[in-house]
């Protein structure tokens, strides 16, 4: 396997880190960076030391977008013959550990999207989230139009996709686009202490939430708490949840075997 050009890869204890690592484009999101970034969210999702994943950029961008020069001369043709997006670029969606996405400075367009894409983002206080895509004569293509509608609502969704604004740190939090704000210095850290802490729980029960949560954007109430309920049972098959609820009982704490 050669070694990826445009991502950098490490392990912090059961937490797997990718950089997206193209500084010199504000790290766009060209072809050969979604194909090593796709590969590196496959293999941390078969490695059973990792429990969940952190996904990160540079300080001044996450990632500015899907890469414009890369897409400049491509045609209706092109895009629809090679069914551009579609082919390959929601690999994040099949990732069964949870991916947290920390996001410093620039995320817009596709960069926006891919963090949407994950399962839940920590912003530095630098961060600045947007769909852009308005001002280039094109509209979101990788989800933004569906998933930013669904985590801000409405209005604050359709005054950014139709005027191409930028978001900051504590408007996205404020909007719930993201679960926590931190000082930029602490980004990485706090996201790996974030996965370490997942990655401390039962491995199926993790699943489980991760599933129930991320079924709430594509079902009705009625269908979702039947999925939740559905998996609470299951829990109930597993030997953590019995060590967990002993451990409980006992004042001590749980030593759960599916990690
Ligand atoms: C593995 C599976 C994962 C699946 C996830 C899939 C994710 C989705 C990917 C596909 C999405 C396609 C659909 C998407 O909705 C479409 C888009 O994303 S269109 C692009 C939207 N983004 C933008 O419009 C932002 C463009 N950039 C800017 O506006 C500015 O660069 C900036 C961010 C405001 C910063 O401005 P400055 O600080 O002045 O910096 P520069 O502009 O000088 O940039 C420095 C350098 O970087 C190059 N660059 C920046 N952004 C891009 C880009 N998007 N594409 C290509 N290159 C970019 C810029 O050209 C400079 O390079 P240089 O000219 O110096 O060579």
């Amino acid at each position: 396997m050669p070694m990826p050009e445009h991502i950098l890869v490490e392990t912090r204890g059961a937490v797997g880190l990718v950089r997206l690592n193209r500084p010199q484009a504000l790290n766009a999101l060209c072809d050969a960076l979604m194909l090593e970034l796709g590969a590196a969210l496959r293999a941390f999702d078969a490695d059973e030391a990792i429990g969940a994943i952190v996904l990160t950029g540079s300080e001044k961008a996450f990632a500015a977008g899907a890469d414009i020069k890369e897409m400049k001369d491509r045609g209706f043709a092109d895009v629809v013959a090679d069914d551009f997006i579609g082919n390959r670029w929601e690999t994040v969606l099949e990732i069964r550990k949870p991916v947290i996405a920390a996001v410093a400075g620039f995320a817009l367009g596709g960069g926006c999207e891919l963090a949407m894409m994950c399962d839940l983002i920590i912003a530095a206080d630098t961060a600045k989230f947007g769909q852009p895509e308005i001002t280039l004569g094109v509209i979101p293509g990788a989800g933004g139009t569906q998933r930013l509608t669904r985590a801000v609502g409405k209005s604050k969704a359709m005054e950014m996709i139709l005027t191409g604004r930028m978001m900051d740190a504590a408007e996205a939090e404020r909007a719930g686009l993201v679960a926590r704000v931190v000082p930029a210095a602490e980004l990485i850290d706090e996201a790996v202490k974030l996965g370490e802490r997942i990655a401390s729980f039962s491995r199926p029960v993790v699943a489980m939430a991760k599933e129930a949560v991320n079924a709430a954007f594509e079902s009705s109430l009625a269908e979702g708490v039947r999925l939740e309920r559905r998996l609470f049972q299951s829990c109930f098959a597993l030997a953590d949840r019995a060590e967990g609820m002993a451990a409980f009982a006992e004042k001590r704490k749980p030593v759960f075997v599916h990690r």
